[in-house]
């Protein structure tokens, strides 16, 4: 079992720094966190290799957020973390509910979800053909007066779905403001009619969606405006180096006698194990670290032992695995997402290997 850990650690931290670029741009253009757990929708039950997969990366990502379509991580958290729904989805339409009523007739294809979705949320792919004609023409004046009933428990999410993200979304953001108007909230960022937001689900990873945020608020864009889907590079685009994740024998007991053990090949000091007994601390910097042969004090241990010898000692609700994976406030500082220094970035990928949380 050890051994396939890797895999739902690795996506619940991709999934949390995620979270942590969301959480920086939100509270930097509109002030405040509400919403944060709705940002980033995992879209990747079609791309992994098994339904087990999906089970073990979609539950992953609940660590972090509530906006899923990954059904079977939502049975995972129900039957083995005591959480009766951990996620939510909204109605959206995808590419074949469009393009199956014809090339002419997309605007029918808009105004039938409206009619079907009158009340609560509802998506919808427009880059069936022309994403800026879609928002300009149809969108934006064919069924404007459809879309300016909605309210803000009603609304309508546009979703583009090809081209360069961050320079689509522009030019989608900009059309649907010469159409429907923006206004300024608190933090002197533009907002669009609270009946309209959009959702990015296609080329999105922690560079993109890093790169569309940072645009959008160049450009006077609250993030409050955009939420994001992402399937690949959140459950599958990932593997056991991705997070340099090993298991290695450090201490054994031969006749009594305890040994510390290790490797340390020449070729590649970077593959050295850590040796003797281990524990974890939190260090004065607040970084989580690894004390290694057997000098820990226990008091600062943080490890605890949940499975041994086939049995299960200790079990944890969703609940608690959300609150001891909350965000710190350093986890919003700037230096640490600038990636445009590659000092920061190479800080911000050491603080994801060493799990600082
Ligand atoms: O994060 P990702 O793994 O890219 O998943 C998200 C993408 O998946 C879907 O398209 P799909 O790839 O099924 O078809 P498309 O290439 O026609 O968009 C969806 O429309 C997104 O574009």
């Amino acid at each position: 079992m050890l051994v396939q850990m890797w895999y739902p650690i690795t996506v619940a931290t991709i999934s949390r720094e995620f979270k942590k670029i969301l959480a920086k741009h939100l509270k930097a253009t509109s002030g405040s966190l509400e919403g944060l757990d709705f940002k980033l929708h995992d879209f990747g039950y079609r791309g992994v290799s098994s339904q087990e997969s999906a089970a073990l990366g979609g539950a992953a990502h609940l660590v972090n957020f509530c906006s899923t379509d990954t059904v079977a991580g939502l049975l995972m958290a129900q039957r083995y973390y005591s959480c009766p729904m951990a996620g939510f989805s909204i109605p959206a339409a995808e590419h074949s509910t469009i393009i199956s009523w014809g090339r002419s007739r997309e605007k029918e294809a808009f105004e039938s979800l409206l009619d079907q979705f009158p009340s609560g949320p509802v998506s919808v792919v427009s880059d069936s053909y022309d994403i800026f004609k879609a928002c300009k023409h149809i969108w934006g004046d064919k069924l404007k007066e459809r879309v300016m009933e909605r309210s803000e428990d009603s609304t309508l999410v546009i979703r583009p779905d090809s081209g360069d993200p961050a320079e689509t979304i522009i030019e989608v953001i900009k059309i649907l403001e010469d159409c429907f108007g923006s206004s300024m909230n608190s933090m002197g960022y533009k907002l669009l009619p609270s009946y309209l937001r959009i959702i990015q689900g296609d080329g999105i990873d922690l560079h993109s969606v890093e790169e569309i945020l940072m645009k959008l608020s160049d450009e006077g864009w609250s993030a409050e405006n955009v939420f994001f889907g992402a399937g690949s590079a959140l459950l599958q685009k990932l593997n056991r180096d991705t997070l340099h994740c090993a298991f290695k024998c450090s201490y054994v007991e031969t006749n009594g006698k305890g040994m510390d053990v290790y490797k340390q090949p020449v070729t590649d000091p970077s593959k050295g194990s850590k040796r003797g007994r281990l524990s974890l601390r939190r260090n004065s910097d607040g970084f989580i670290e690894t004390v290694e042969r057997g000098v820990g004090k226990p008091e600062e241990d943080m490890l605890v032992t949940v499975f041994e010898n086939g049995s299960i000692l200790q079990e944890y609700t969703l609940e608690e695995i959300r609150k001891n994976a909350r965000l710190w406030e350093e986890d919003l500082s700037p230096s640490q997402h600038n990636q445009d220094s590659p000092k920061a970035e190479e800080l911000h990928q050491k603080h994801i290997m060493n799990g600082m949380h």
